[in-house]
Formats: C-alpha cells, sequence, structure tokens
C-alpha cells in the first residue's frame, strides 16, 4: 500500500536548536496513527511541516503523494486541526459551513450539517460563544467534511472533557471507517491512542524513539523476569530497553522478533502504554546508537 506520510532525514531548526531531526517515517495509508511525545518532543512541529505551515531545515517530506501544501489539489487532500482548534470567533457555526463549503472542492455538507445537529451546537452560536470543546468538535467537523485522505489533529482532544473524549474517538473511528481517510494525531493520552489508534510513533527529544504498527508493537515487546543476572550476561539477541535489578531478581523489557525460550525467564506481555513508556525513558544515546529507528519489522 502506498504511504500516506513518507519523510526521510527529515529535520527543523529553530535558530540554534534542532525541534525536529533525522526523522524517517513511512506511514502505510488507511491507518490512524497516535503521535505521543513529552511536551517540547517536536509533535507539532512534525505535523506543522506534514500540513505545509512549516519547512524543513533537512531533509524532506511528502504527504499523500505530494509537498505539503504545494498547490490547490494538493490542500484538497490534506485537512488540519492544530493545537488551538483554530476557529473564527465572530463568525456563527453555521458561517463556518458555508466558509468550509466555499473554500474545499471536496465539501461534505450533509455530512457537516448532520454532525452539528448531532452534536447540539446551534448554527446561530458565534465561535467565539462556544466552549473549548465545543469548538474542538467544529473544528474537527470542519476537518472531516473536507474529506481529507489524510486528517492531522494536533491534540484535539485536550480540551474535551473524558466523556466528550471517548465520544470524539468514536465519531473520529467512525469517519475514517466511513470515508476511507487516514488520520495522524497528537496525544499525551495513551488510552486515548489505544482505543483509537492501529499505528504509534513515539517522539522524544526530537527525535523518532520508536514507530510502527501497534499489534506489532505488542507482539514482539515482552517483560521478562529471573533469578538476579549481572548485566553482562544478559542475554545475546534481545533488544533490552531497560534492567532492573533487586537482590535476588531481574526484570527486563525487551523488544524481540523472535520467542524467548530461555527457561529460566518468565515472559509476559506489556501493554502499549509500557511500551511507550519504555521507549520514552529510554537514553537518548541509546536511540542513536540503536539499529534503524527501531522500526517493528514485519
Ligand atoms: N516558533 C518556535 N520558535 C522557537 N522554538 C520553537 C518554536 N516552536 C517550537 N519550538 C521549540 O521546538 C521544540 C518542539 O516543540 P513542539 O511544539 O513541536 O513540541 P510538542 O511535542 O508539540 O510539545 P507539546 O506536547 O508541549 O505541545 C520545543 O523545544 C519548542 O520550544
Amino acid at each position: 500500500m502506498s504511504a500516506v506520510l513518507r519523510a526521510q532525514a527529515l529535520g527543523k531548526k529553530y535558530k540554534q536548536r534542532w525541534a525536529l531531526r533525522d526523522c524517517d517515517l513511512d506511514i502505510p495509508a488507511g491507518r490512524v496513527v497516535g503521535l505521543v511525545g513529552p511536551n517540547g518532543a517536536g509533535k507539532s512541529t512534525l505535523l506543522n511541516l506534514a500540513s505545509g505551515l512549516l519547512t524543513p531545515t533537512a531533509g524532506t517530506i511528502e504527504v499523500c503523494g505530494g509537498r505539503p501544501a504545494a498547490g490547490v489539489d494538493q490542500l484538497a487532500k490534506v485537512g488540519f486541526v492544530a493545537q488551538d482548534t483554530p476557529t473564527y470567533a465572530s463568525l456563527s457555526v453555521a458561517d463556518h459551513l458555508d466558509l468550509g463549503r466555499h473554500l474545499n472542492p471536496t465539501w461534505d455538507d450533509a455530512l457537516a450539517r448532520d454532525r452539528i445537529r448531532r452534536l447540539g451546537l446551534d448554527p446561530k452560536q458565534r465561535a467565539g460563544k462556544l466552549s473549548g470543546g465545543q469548538r474542538a468538535q467544529l473544528a474537527l467537523t470542519l476537518g472531516i467534511a473536507k474529506r481529507p485522505q489524510l486528517l492531522i489533529l494536533d491534540e484535539p482532544v485536550a480540551a474535551l472533557d473524558p466523556l466528550a473524549r471517548r465520544e470524539f474517538m468514536q465519531d473520529l473511528m467512525e469517519a475514517v471507517a466511513e470515508h476511507e481517510m487516514s488520520v495522524v494525531l497528537s496525544s499525551h493520552l495513551v488510552s486515548d491512542v489505544e482505543r483509537a489508534c492501529d499505528y504509534v510513533i513515539v517522539l522524544v527529544d526530537s527525535r523518532v524513539q520508536v514507530t510502527g504498527d501497534i499489534e506489532d508493537l505488542v507482539a514482539s515487546h515482552h517483560r521478562l523476569t529471573g533469578p538476579r543476572r549481572d548485566p553482562d550476561t544478559l542475554p545475546t539477541g534481545l533488544h533490552i530497553l531497560s534492567a532492573s535489578h533487586t537482590e535476588r531478581q531481574t526484570t527486563l523489557l525487551v523488544r524481540t522478533d523472535t520467542a524467548v525460550h530461555d527457561p529460566g525467564w518468565t515472559v509476559s506481555p506489556l501493554g502499549l502504554e509500557d511500551i511507550i513508556l519504555a521507549h520514552m525513558t529510554r537514553p537518548a544515546d541509546a536511540v542513536r546508537d540503536s539499529r534503524p529507528a527501531l522500526e517493528v519489522l514485519r
């Protein structure tokens, strides 16, 4: 399947500081991709590069087969909802839909109006008078009704209460299923990523720590516990993300593409949250020295 987002040695520098560097990605179409990482990791920078709001300092990025924002056709392929869910404060909800219809050649007016009705938003209400969560829903409606090939959402649920967050993610998944759309969304909430996404990118300190199919990541990461072993007698062939020891016991979080047969270890599965946290806390040096981007091999 063709890539919906492809980056090669992509980097963005603000003055002397790299916000994103050495970023290689090849994301297949049709995925819902969760982009996670701590504050300041470079998530918005990557999403702004993908939407064409920023231009790279180094490397290249391609979305839906073209350079981001390069012309009308390319703009129509990508929907972008920025972190602060921008809307026009003095325009009404209905004005936003009219604007969407005029600006987007593939606009789905029935979808937009139906969604606004279901959300209970008053079409006459000005966006400036909506709550933060309602504004986020309006912005998502505009993004979905554009019927893009790729919808990019920068922390879309940050302003929503837990129930609205769940509904929002549910709506998003329905839209993906109905309209064959790819989605890249950033979030601090691993539970939302776990529920809605099938692919993940973990960014830490301006670098991609790990990327791949969530199913593959879960299948290839394990917790091993066994009698205490010295660090230099740890098994070879495993990629050790972390090792902790008590007087009697050693616990390893590992990634491996093959089964662990050593009867000295008790092997237990790791959830996505544990995997993400293990990669987030890996020292940056370990990432640079590891094999390419730790991409999960299929
Ligand atoms: N316009 C800018 N000028 C200078 N530095 C910037 C600018 N935008 C971002 N940065 C810096 O680039 C780095 C990455 O920022 P970015 O906003 O991409 O992170 P993020 O992962 O989206 O963070 P958060 O989760 O807090 O939204 C940070 O160190 C930030 O201070």
